[in-house]
């Protein structure tokens, strides 16, 4: 028996053509189910097709499964852009960015999680990007999460039942050298059901700062995500634990002389990988 002949250029080629047309029908038989899911969901009224759990949990799976030659960095910007250029099929929308900390972090985080198709726009702070989702229909807004003290308690914005909510944390796949590995709070109008609850964000008014109150939040599962000063007062963005109940953190809180205390957003729990392969 003769030994099969090496595979030509042009075999390899014929290869490429064939899974290239296989990810191109594949991705247009997924179109086919985002527009019955369009019906299912009926977001168009609702403004809204955002299910960031269901985000978050489809970029971990990808980030998990993930091997070979292509760097991670590809893959994770690949599907960001799938996903979120099929929810904007689902209900048009725009991101709204604030890039008083610089422009290109945050432009290359929105393009890396929401792709070219979706609009960008800028916004001179966190306070106008709030306004301008809170007067959308279904709009997003992301801004930096370590903003120095110059940019004021922007989170007390969020506060209210109507106000818009953090909804997400981005990047959802963490790693050293992330391509757009700015971490960004990404705010929507409030999703009610729809929103992913394994992080919850609390706006806090204390008195004073101290050691023991980031023991006390510490032991509930709790962190000061930003503080800003308040007058005579700090107020806190506190992240915790979804399964920590809501008593207990404020409790936490009452020994630093608490005076406000709501519940500004959630998002899904934090996810790292060690590399980009
Ligand atoms: O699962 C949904 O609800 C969808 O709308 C589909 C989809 C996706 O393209 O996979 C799009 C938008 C959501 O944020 C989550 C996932």
């Amino acid at each position: 028996m003769t030994e099969a002949a090496p595979t030509s250029l042009a075999d390899l080629r014929g290869e490429i053509d064939r899974i290239d047309s296989a990810m191109h029908a594949l991705l247009m038989e997924r179109s086919q189910v985002i527009e019955t899911l369009i019906s299912i969901k009926k977001t168009q009224a609702s403004g809204s097709a955002f299910r960031p759990g269901r985000e978050a949990d489809i970029m971990k799976r990808l980030a998990l499964s993930h091997k070979g030659l292509l760097p991670l960095d590809t893959v994770e910007s690949v599907w960001r852009i799938i996903i979120a250029t099929f929810t904007y099929v689902q209900a048009n929308y725009s991101v709204h960015a604030d890039i008083s900390g610089g422009d290109a972090a945050m432009r290359d985080s929105a393009r890396f999680h929401f792709g070219f198709t979706v609009p960008f726009i800028t916004h001179e702070d966190a306070r106008s990007v709030i306004r301008a989702v809170a007067e959308s229909a279904g709009d997003l807004g992301i801004f930096r999460m370590d903003q120095g003290a110059s940019a004021g308690i922007w989170w007390s914005d969020l506060i209210g039942a109507d106000a818009p909510k953090i909804i997400a944390r981005l990047p959802f796949v963490e790693r050293p050298n992330h391509p757009a590995g700015t971490p960004v709070y990404c705010i929507a109008k409030p999703l009610a059901d729809a929103a992913v609850r394994e992080i919850v964000l609390y706006a806090a008014r204390v008195e004073r700062w101290s050691e023991s109150l980031r023991h006390g939040l510490a032991e509930h599962l709790a962190e000061v995500s930003a503080s800003a000063a308040d007058g005579s007062h700090l107020s806190l963005l506190v992240a915790a634990s979804g399964e920590v109940d809501q008593a207990a953190i404020r409790q936490a809180l009452v020994p630093a002389g608490l005076s406000d205390f709501a519940e500004i957003g959630s998002h899904a729990a934090r996810f790292s990988v060690k590399s980009a392969r």
